[in-house]
């Protein structure tokens, strides 16, 4: 029997970055559910349209996404696993389309963000945001745009048929974005995971946060993330996301255990294997 493709729900549409991260976590025979919103993603997931959901939560440069880390809290579907993909952009044209006749250039703003400086020597070009970097390219397919150009990747260049005018035209090349791969509680399979991702309150009181930080230490789980969010509505209160990396299970496990006393609203968002950030060029 055919092994059915899993549906992934990106935020955008076919060829964005986000297609791109679910075809380097889960290879390129998947059903990609294209949705106009992050909160879209999580319905489609929760209304079993999709299998899962790939999500953008912080880069490298354009720093945390922040309010994604409210959806991974109030859906609260396990993470199972993240992907690192290196952004790499390219001005996109239709055929033909010379980089003079350029008046506007539109793509998602923090595609945009990342290719200011090569738009500091031309400054008549026009910067046009646009909700997904695959929009904007289909854009000028569709409409056969003369005066605008997209910015956007190779996948977005073949589907929609559009010259590569210039190769990474991005400001920094080690420009990476992390993505979290989530699903719904059914099929989640028994892994050896090295990772997790938590989420806590703490007292507003003296040393509180030290606590649990040195609760880490003491078992060997280095911490790689920290990030706070107020709690809605209430002043001075906070949920701390972290995630943590370990080699030995029973450290982890033993050390969850005693953080359990110091900390309120504790919730393991997921537990899932590493997936290694690119190195540095
Ligand atoms: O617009 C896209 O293609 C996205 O998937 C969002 C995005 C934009 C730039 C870097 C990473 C993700």
């Amino acid at each position: 029997m055919e092994k059915q493709k899993p549906r992934v729900a990106i935020q955008g549409i076919k060829a964005s970055f986000h297609e791109e991260a679910a075809f380097k976590f889960f290879g390129e025979d998947i059903e990609t559910v294209e949705c106009n919103s992050f909160k879209q993603t999580f319905e489609k997931l929760q209304n079993k349209e999709a299998d899962y959901v790939i999500m953008a939560i912080e880069n490298s440069i354009a720093g945390a996404i922040l309010p994604n880390y409210s959806l991974l809290m109030n859906y609260n579907f396990p993470v199972v696993g993240e992907v690192y993909l290196p952004i790499q952009l390219h001005l996109l044209a239709y055929p033909g389309v010379k980089f003079e006749d350029i008046k506007v250039v539109t793509s998602h703003p923090m595609a945009l963000r990342q290719c200011l400086d090569f738009f500091d020597d031309y400054p008549h070009i026009k910067l046009v945001e646009g909700t997904d970097t695959a929009a904007c390219a289909k854009r000028v397919h569709d409409e056969k745009l003369t005066d605008t150009v997209a910015i956007a990747n190779a996948l977005a260049a073949k589907l929609y048929e559009l010259d590569v005018l210039e190769r990474r035209i991005e400001s920094n090349r080690t420009n990476y974005t992390r993505f979290l791969i989530l699903t719904d509680m059914d099929n989640t399979e028994k892994i050896k995971a090295d990772k997790a991702s938590l989420c806590f309150q703490v007292g507003n009181q003296v040393g509180a946060l030290a606590k649990v930080l040195n609760i880490f230490a003491e078992h060997d789980l280095n911490m790689s993330k920290i990030q706070s969010m107020p709690v809605l509505g209430k002043r001075n209160e906070y949920n701390f996301y972290v995630d943590v990396e370990w080699n030995e299970q029973q450290q982890y496990d033993i050390a969850i255990r005693q953080i359990l006393k110091y900390t309120q609203n504790f919730n393991i968002l997921g537990e899932y294997v590493k997936n290694d950030s690119p190195p540095a060029p």
